[in-house]
């Protein structure tokens, strides 16, 4: 079992100028699990994850991964000897050499002893077994961006950088695609940077989360704590909410309907053949979530958790207001009117009842 004491870590500090635009962050990432880059548009998420791999030197930058430093003063690593693997936007294979030949490529510089990722696993993990002879231009671009995965691992690197691997992608695509990201969390111990602006994408994927505004890390966390929290910098909108991690631990068949266990309390989410006992992760979002003061019976709503007021914060519109609710060691957050605040006398401290209309169950 790992300990906080023990957990591989990455610490990164880089400050970097260009017109119109500094990026300045100082941060330390858990050397294991996914961590997600999140911020809008041009909030220096690239050009972070560019300063991990190397790709771009940050005057006076530091970084050290799981003890080996990277980056210090005059000591600058290049990227070529640097036991990683990136992954781009959009896969960029070589398009004259078959699959297998763009999987192996890279391969030689790797020692035999140095090989924490076979390529046979690699294949398996991506399932790309299938693929091996086409030439790149014969690949669906989902399919070009498996085997890109399937690349970057296959040099067993010590981390994996992704520049939002699925945003050229079209969502049938990218559905495709993130079972295979699910398992390459699941599976492997090589941490995964993944550059995302997309919040569903980060619920599904991400253990910890690093959010970006400006050039800066403006919040860093465990993905279910940071979610919660409702001075988050920047605003969500409609993606406001939390996830929670829970086990599958019962089975309604007649009605196609599965409970899932969170640490404080219970769910019900429509049945989707995952197996008892299995790990699941739900995310709920704050404009599915209505509080009241009172156990309500005749309501349509399965979903009733009997929890206390903890915080009352801003949201993006001054009509609205976030509510986050302790449910045992969890916690929720409602979007609410701001006159349903009042009529409520909501504060923290104040039992209450979450009513909870709809839960996505992500993985
Ligand atoms: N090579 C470059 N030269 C100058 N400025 C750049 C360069 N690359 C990016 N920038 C600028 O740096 C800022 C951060 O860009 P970056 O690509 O890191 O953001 P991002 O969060 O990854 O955005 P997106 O989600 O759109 O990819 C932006 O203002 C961008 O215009």
């Amino acid at each position: 079992m790992t300990t906080a004491e023990n957990t591989p870590t990455i610490a990164a500090r880089f400050h970097l100028e260009r017109p119109g635009f500094a990026l300045d962050v100082d941060i330390k990432l858990p050397g294991r699990g996914v961590t997600a880059l999140f911020g809008h548009s041009g909030s220096g998420k690239t050009t972070l994850l560019r300063c991990l791999a190397g790709l771009e030197r940050a005057p006076d930058g530091y970084l050290v991964l799981d003890g080996e430093v990277w980056q210090d003063g005059p000591l600058f690593v290049p990227t070529h000897k640097r036991p990683l693997g990136y992954v781009f936007q959009e896969a960029s294979l070589f398009a004259h050499l078959s699959v297998r030949r763009n999987l192996e490529y890279g391969l030689r510089r790797i020692a035999d002893g140095a090989r924490r990722v076979s390529l046979e696993h690699a294949i398996e993990l991506l399932g790309i077994g299938h693929l091996l002879e086409r030439m790149p231009e014969r690949l669906s671009g989902g399919e070009r961006q498996r085997v890109a995965i399937a690349r970057a691992l296959a040099v067993s690197p010590r981390i994996l950088l992704m520049d939002e691997p699925l945003a050229a992608l079209d969502l049938a695509r990218k559905q495709e695609i993130l079972p295979y990201l699910e398992r390459l969390h699941d599976e492997l111990e090589i941490p995964l940077i993944y550059v995302s602006h997309s919040p569903d994408e980060v619920a599904r994927l991400a253990d910890h989360i690093v959010v970006m505004d400006a050039g800066r890390a403006v919040a860093a966390g465990p993905l279910v704590e940071t979610l919660a929290r409702l001075d988050l910098p920047i605003h969500l909108g409609e993606d406001a909410g939390v996830v929670l991690d829970g086990v599958l631990a019962q089975r309604d068949e007649i009605w196609h309907l599965a409970r899932v266990d969170f640490p404080g309390g219970s769910l019900w989410v429509r049945e989707h053949g995952v197996p008892l006992g299995h790990h699941v992760r739900v995310r709920i979002l704050a404009r599915d979530v209505s509080l009241a003061l009172e156990h309500v019976d005749h309501t349509s709503i399965q979903n009733l958790l009997s929890g206390t007021v903890e915080a009352i914060g801003e949201d993006s519109h001054p009509a609205l207001a976030l509510v986050r609710v302790r449910v045992g060691e969890s916690a929720l957050v409602a979007r609410l009117t701001r006159r349903s605040v009042a009529a409520l006398d909501l504060s923290p401290g104040r039992p209450v009842w979450a009513q909870v209309k709809s839960v996505a169950l992500i993985g």
